[in-house]
């Protein structure tokens, strides 16, 4: 797993940006919070007026209650409308928050399934997650209470210092004076808080990826009796993780304390000023009360906003997750700038003829194995099987067809016309595939098969279904296809959610099906029936299949043997079996293998 480095303060000016941009969609929204917002704090400093010669008129001018209706009926209104716009305007930022929220989890989605599953599993799959589910809630805060909170903190103190010098220009000079000291010491705390966030930021990514790794392989753990040794490890992970987030709470409790402290001691500044010029006389009751009512509500934003300090520090630092993400380069685009930029590479196809794949060399990163020089054309029906011993590459050249390496994109041609990056989603609505432990949904049976074809009518289905072989299983469950399985199929053997697995291939009617060993987990009358149901789809399709076992592709239209990431040689079963080859060879392990069986 790789993480990112700390941003620096460039890097920190354009992570707002970013943050800035993503609001786009919402930004109507949020000014329009902010501005009832804003709004509900005029209707405050009217309201300090209003109940302040209230208070002046009845205390000072001897007015009784009638003769004061006229002030305390505007006030009710006010207090009413506060109270109106006030949930109005938390309301508008949550669903803007809400709205910017969605949009970004669309976008890093649509990345990540552009960068292909190497990406993720090159960065850890916990780590993934958690940017795409705790990162993305993180900004929540950021839009929803930090961001109004840093117009707030502007727009009502400037709106009280307007009103006030007018009033009683000492006030506003005490206001004008202290306010800048709550945003000094904001800044002065930040940057320790920044760091010790990043540090939790991290930390939560590797107890992500940790946690993930662990749960999936729980079964392995528990059989190697290993479970004890993981635990104390998580429980490292976990304190580790629980340290950085008491710095960081430890940072933010003194941090709040000291804006409150702040806060408080120049609202009792104001009040104690007030005060004393009351008792000389030298102010009137009403402007010293007005002035008093007003003090706290102009500090109230300063100290709001350190309180959502801590949402902005959690939201730039989930953003420099989102933003490693989204402009993690596509290895190949700038074959995609070429290629899309002449029009036959535009693919504008009626149908897949055949698919070529040319010079193509596939190296992982962090090892020096992969495939080499494959160039191969498959035709657009028939059975076509990979076989090779393990580590051969079977798997690593079909996850390069599948487009799941974005880098070789540009090796692959369909009706001979190169592909692009851009072109590789044609491809992959046009591939049905299954991998060796297909993956489920919670969800129900029905939803699971149409999930290749949401508009599948219940005779597609029920055919798909037929011819994976699983139809019968089906209508013996109470709840037929509304049967609801749990995650990765549970409660289903391996077999039935292999053929589940199968029916939502057959369902998609794909013009290329790939497959990786289907019938494995099948008992051997199951493995004739799909492997007829394959044999079927072949005629007017290409089923291209990875063959562990050699006595299932005896039927096979050509069969590709790979060995040590190339091709060694290809042809039928007969022709191959004859030669003393690398097929010759596999078919030799497998009867000694049999025979020491
Ligand atoms: N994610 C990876 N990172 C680094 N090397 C890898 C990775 N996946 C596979 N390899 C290496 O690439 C080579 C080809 O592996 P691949 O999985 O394609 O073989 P395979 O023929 O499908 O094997 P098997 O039949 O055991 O599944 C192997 O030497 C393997 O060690």
């Amino acid at each position: 797993m790789t993480t990112n480095p700390r941003p620096d303060r460039a890097q920190q000016q354009s992570l707002r940006a970013f943050l800035k941009r993503q609001s786009k969609p919402a930004a109507v929204w949020l000014k329009l919070s902010i501005a009832l917002g804003t709004f509900n704090a005029l209707l405050m400093i009217a309201g300090a007026y209003l109940l302040a010669q209230t208070i002046h008129n009845v205390m000072f001018e001897g007015n009784n209650l009638a003769q004061v209706t006229h002030l305390l009926w505007p006030l009710a209104g006010i207090i009413l409308l506060r109270a109106v716009f006030l949930a109005l305007s938390e309301r508008l930022s949550a669903y803007a928050a809400l709205k910017i929220k969605s949009a970004m989890r669309q976008t890093l989605l649509n990345k990540l399934s552009l960068l292909g599953p190497s990406y993720i599993e090159q960065h850890g799959q916990g780590a993934t997650l958690n940017t795409l589910h705790n990162g993305v809630e993180a900004l929540h805060d950021y839009y929803a209470k930090y961001l109004p909170g840093a117009a707030y903190s502007a727009l009502i103190p400037l709106a009280i210092l307007v009103v006030i010098f007018p009033t009683d220009y000492k006030a506003g000079l005490i206001f004008l004076l202290t306010a800048p000291l709550i945003p000094f010491f904001m800044i002065l705390v930040g940057s320790k808080a920044e760091a010790l966030n990043q540090k939790r930021w991290k930390q939560l990514a590797v107890l992500g990826n940790y946690f993930f790794d662990r749960v999936q392989g729980l079964t392995q753990l528990k059989l190697f009796n290993a479970t004890r040794t993981e635990l104390k490890q998580i429980a490292k992970i976990s304190d580790d993780f629980r340290h950085a987030t008491l710095d960081v709470l430890k940072i933010a409790f003194l941090s709040s304390f000291a804006l409150e402290f702040l806060a408080t001691i120049s609202v009792a500044l104001v009040a104690v000023i007030i005060g004393f010029r009351l008792f000389f006389g030298t102010l009137d009751f009403a402007t010293g009360f007005v002035v008093l009512l007003l003090a706290p509500e102009f500090y109230l934003p300063l100290r709001q906003l350190g309180s959502h300090y801590h949402a902005r520090l959690q939201g730039i630092s989930a953003a420099a997750d989102m933003v490693a993400i989204l402009n993690a380069p596509l290895p190949s685009d700038e074959n995609a700038s070429v290629t899309t930029s002449s029009p036959e590479n535009n693919l504008t196809l009626n149908a897949i003829n055949s698919i070529s794949i040319t010079d193509l060399n596939f190296i992982y990163p962090d090892s020096n194995e992969g495939i080499k020089n494959i160039n191969l054309t498959l035709p657009n029906k028939g059975l076509i099987a990979v076989v090779g011993s393990s580590g051969s590459g079977k798997s690593t050249l079909f996850d390069c067809l599948l487009g799941f390496h974005p880098e070789v994109i540009n090796h692959l041609s369909i009706n001979e016309q190169s592909l692009s990056t851009t072109d590789i989603t044609y491809l992959q609505n046009n591939i049905a595939w299954i991998p060796q432990k297909a993956t489920l949904f919670y969800d129900t049976i029905a939803a699971n098969i149409k999930l290749a074809k949401p508009t599948a009518t219940q005779q597609e289905l029920e055919h798909a279904a037929k011819q994976a072989g699983v139809l019968e299983f089906i209508n013996t469950l109470p709840d037929g296809f509304n049967t609801l399985i749990g995650e990765q199929g549970e409660g289903l053997s391996g077999g039935q959610k292999q053929r589940i697995a199968l029916a939502r291939a057959f369902i998609k009617q794909a013009p290329v099906l790939v497959l990786d060993e289907p019938t494995a987990h099948l008992d051997s009358q199951t493995e004739q029936l799909i492997q007829d149901a394959i044999n079927e789809y072949a005629k007017n399709n290409l089923v291209l299949v990875i063959a562990h076992r050699l006595n299932t592709v005896k039927h096979a239209s050509n069969i590709i043997v790979m060995h040590d990431g190339k091709i060694a040689e290809q042809g039928h079963f007969e022709t191959l079996a004859a030669q003393n080859g690398a097929f010759a060879n596999l078919l030799k392990t497998a009867k000694q293998g049999v025979a020491h069986a």
